[in-house]
């Protein structure tokens, strides 16, 4: 059984043009361990999901799913205080520009003391519980490489370059011992060697401490080189899903190919100056959704079928969601 565990959930966003779908019945799982990178162009959905996830939605919005659970449990029929209890203790989010979602008026000691959850305290007098949490900290900031606890800890988000708050959002992110960590877009914007020590830090802890990563992330280069399974998302919508060798190999939803070799740096085939191919067009607005299979507009395979949503078909552990999949004769 999948930790997480969502088939077909359903946001609605009421806007003055009424309600609509921002995100179209996404499924998505990752199992204990595992690295999920969650991919898709800018619009598409991934953080309406991460905030699904975690319980972060107006309560206007209306969320319906078929099936979205945490280890068994469904997290839609949960209590806001269960809820609350789960993404406190199990589930964990990063997000991109670290020192913009840091709190600027308090210290980096104040901040990350602030988040250890009271079971991890075991000492019973208050000035003990106060160095509990001092050494609970500086261990956490040297499991993420920061090894100068001192400076990180009396600092203020501002004093600091990105990656070091990159790195302790991380620390913070993982005093409460989480089972799934969500990193929404960590690298963005960051110089290459900073990237990596980020992406080997997150391989490093999934490696050592079994934690679960939900990778979310425009960079298919990285998506590469550190997840397991990756979901394509297009405009709210789960167009594929599988193990990246197999997504890689042969993508079968029009999309996908078209992200892939989109991407310069992964393909190592391309030769110099050759022409990047894209698709036509842009992502349609939440106001302008077209109806059935929302790439229909920009799809070079686009048929009288596309205007009906298709249904999600297996193979293999591979999903996709198309009338007119590439490497299929007939779906
Ligand atoms: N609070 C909101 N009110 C209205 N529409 C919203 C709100 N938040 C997101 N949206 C819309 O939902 C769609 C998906 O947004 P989302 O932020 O999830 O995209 P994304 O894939 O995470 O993009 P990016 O990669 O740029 O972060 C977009 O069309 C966006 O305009």
């Amino acid at each position: 059984m999948p930790m997480l565990d969502i088939k077909n959930l359903t946001l609605e966003i009421d806007t003055p043009m009424g309600w609509v779908s921002a995100l179209d019945k996404v499924s998505l799982s990752i199992d204990t361990s595992e690295i999920r990178a969650l991919v898709g162009e800018s619009g598409s959905g991934k953080s309406l999901i991460v905030k699904s996830i975690v319980g972060a939605i107006p309560e206007r919005w209306r969320v319906t799913a078929d099936r979205m659970n945490w280890k068994g449990n469904d997290l839609l029929g949960m209590s806001g205080n269960q809820r609350r209890a789960i993404t406190r203790n199990e589930i964990s989010v990063i997000l991109q520009n670290a020192s913009a979602a840091l709190d600027p008026s308090a210290t980096l000691r104040e901040q990350i003391e602030e988040s250890i959850p009271s079971y991890r305290l075991t000492k019973g007098w208050f000035w003990q519980r106060r160095q509990q949490r001092l050494d609970i900290a500086i261990q956490e900031l040297h499991r993420v490489g920061i090894r100068d606890h001192n400076l990180c800890l009396s600092s203020y988000a501002h004093q600091l370059p990105e990656d070091i708050c990159q790195k302790f959002s991380i620390a913070m992110a993982l005093v409460s011992k989480p089972k799934l960590l969500i990193a929404d877009n960590p690298t963005v914007g960051m110089e290459t060697t900073t990237k990596v020590q980020i992406l080997k830090l997150l391989t490093k802890l999934n490696k050592t401490q079994g934690l679960s990563v939900l990778f979310v992330s425009h960079d298919l280069l990285a998506i590469a080189a550190m997840a397991n399974t990756m979901t394509v998302l297009y405009c709210g919508q789960t167009v594929e899903s599988g193990s990246i060798e197999q997504v890689k190999r042969r993508p079968l939803h029009p999309y996908t190919k078209a992200l892939l070799d989109s991407a310069p740096s992964f393909r190592r085939d391309l030769p110099p100056k050759s022409p990047l191919s894209c698709l036509d067009g842009t992502i349609p607005t939440l106001q302008h959704l077209p109806i059935g299979c929302r790439l229909g507009p920009r799809c070079p395979r686009a048929q009288r079928e596309c205007v009906k949503m298709p249904a999600t078909r297996h193979i293999h552990g591979h999903s996709y969601a198309c009338h007119f999949p590439l490497h299929r004769d007939k779906p």
